[in-house]
């Protein structure tokens, strides 16, 4: 595995950088090329990264012909006339996101066998949701030896989620496509990423209405067929470099970024000092001096991203007084504080609160990525944290990050990325 090394301290990120494909769409995406009999979808601006080639994997497995254009960016799926019903252990045990093939497995077949993806560093990240909603949908299910089944001819329901939680919305919205009769999804999961997956299920031939709002209702239909799209780009990527330019008293033009999908980030840092311009080519982020102190919290969208909490938590370290950080969506999601802590940060945290005292003092340091966004977070501190930081563990950061180091070298950070012989 390799490593990153940082020096940092008197660096001031310039220029501008391209914004990559969501990861958090394209998986879903990827699924939905379950739902066709016919015809071919093409997938563009598909980000490079370790998940991708892992769900790619699972699909290919499940009987779609699939092949990924790295250098076009592009996955082209041919529909699969019949698709299996089986996603083993050996896939979904990597990727906590693969169970979102369950739903268009179990709507072509009218039965599903897919492996329980367990929790992940992050939290125990449950699936009841997803499941109860199968059955109000008429799925029977069991679960024995580490496997959930489902079997039925899936109906349209009225589904309630106690949690508007985006993997479940998206389960359900893709099995309900093929399902006889009208679905509604109240109290569902309003990201971006969700009312992407709608726009292709609808380029597909599928009936979906209101994706981005909190009631979903689908019109099932006997028949999908393949469809064009492109990935919407990823807000968490985009949002990352916004913090990178506001901790190192940048001036980054963020390409293309579309800023209402990272309004309550935005809104955070503005009040921490920073200041945004709406040009034609993109959003310009110009980091103050020093950043001030806020308070933060996490929400289901529209409010604030638990996947921009650990980036953020990077920025409150350096800025001007104590913050504070709640994350109310997973209950596991401070693990980076720990490693943050080995560069000088002062943080007490309680239950699910981190209180930080911001510091312009911190240290270099060897430390290892904890989670996806937590490498990120890691790397943004080691930008202003005065000598070498070392990061390890970068296989977190590969599955959602396309060449970052490369991105921030661009904007004249002083970081590499070499084999770790450790
Ligand atoms: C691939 C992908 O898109 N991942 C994102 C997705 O994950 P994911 O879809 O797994 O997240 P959910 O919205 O489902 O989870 C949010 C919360 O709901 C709980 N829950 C969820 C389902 C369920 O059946 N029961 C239950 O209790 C989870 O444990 C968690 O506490 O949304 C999260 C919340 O924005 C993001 O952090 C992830 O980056
Ligand atoms: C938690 C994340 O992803 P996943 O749900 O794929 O683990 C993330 O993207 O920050």
């Amino acid at each position: 595995m390799d490593k990153i090394i940082v020096k940092g301290g008197q660096t001031q990120l310039k220029g501008s950088v391209e914004i990559e494909g969501a990861k958090n769409a394209v998986l879903p995406l990827l699924a939905a090329s379950l739902l066709p009999a016919t015809g071919e979808t093409v997938l563009r601006n598909v980000p490079i990264l370790s998940d991708v080639y892992m769900m790619n994997k699972l699909v290919h497995h499940l009987g779609v012909q699939l092949s990924f254009d790295e250098a076009a960016k592009e996955v082209h799926a041919t529909s699969a006339t019949e698709v299996k019903t089986d996603a083993p252990y050996e896939y979904v045990s990597e990727m906590r996101a693969s169970i979102v093939v369950m739903g268009p497995i179990l709507a072509r077949n009218g039965m599903a066998r897919v492996s329980m993806p367990g929790g992940c560093s992050i939290g125990s990240r449950p699936i009841d949701l997803h499941l109860r909603g199968f059955e109000l949908m008429g799925a029977e299910i069991t679960q024995t030896a580490g496997y959930i089944e489902a079997k039925g001819q899936l109906k349209g329901a009225y589904i309630y989620l106690d949690f508007p939680s985006v993997g479940a919305t998206q389960n359900l919205m893709m099995a309900a496509t093929l399902a006889e009769g009208t679905t509604t999804l109240e109290n569902a999961a309003r990201e971006p990423e969700i009312v992407d997956l709608a726009n292709l299920l609808n380029k597909m031939g599928a009936n979906v209405k209101g994706a981005g709002t909190d009631t979903i209702i689908i019109k099932g239909v006997k028949e999908m067929h393949g469809a064009n799209h492109a990935v919407v780009q990823d807000r968490i990527e985009a949002g990352t470099f916004m913090v990178a330019a506001a901790m190192t008293r940048g001036d980054v033009l963020i390409l293309e970024a579309i800023s209402e999908h990272n309004r309550p980030l935005i809104s955070k840092l503005k009040e921490m000092g920073v200041t945004f311009i709406q040009e034609e080519e993109g959003l310009r982020v110009i980091g103050p001096d020093r950043l001030k102190a806020t308070n933060v919290k996490t929400l289901p969208h529209p409010g604030f991203p638990t996947d921009m909490q650990s980036q953020m938590t990077a920025a409150q370290a350096v800025a001007k007084g104590e913050s504070s950080m709640t994350e109310t969506v997973f209950e596991n999601r401070f693990q980076h504080l720990e490693e943050m802590r080995r560069m000088g940060l002062n943080v007490e945290i309680t239950q699910k609160t981190a209180i930080i005292q911001g510091s312009d003092k911190l240290q270099g340091a060897s430390v290892k990525s904890t989670d996806l966004r937590a490498s990120a977070a890691l790397i943004l501190l080691a930008l202003v944290a005065e000598g070498k930081t070392t990061v390890r563990k970068l296989n977190h950061l590969d599955r959602g990050y396309y060449k970052f180091h490369e991105k921030l070298a661009s904007l004249g950070a002083d970081i590499e990325r070499v084999p770790d012989e450790a």
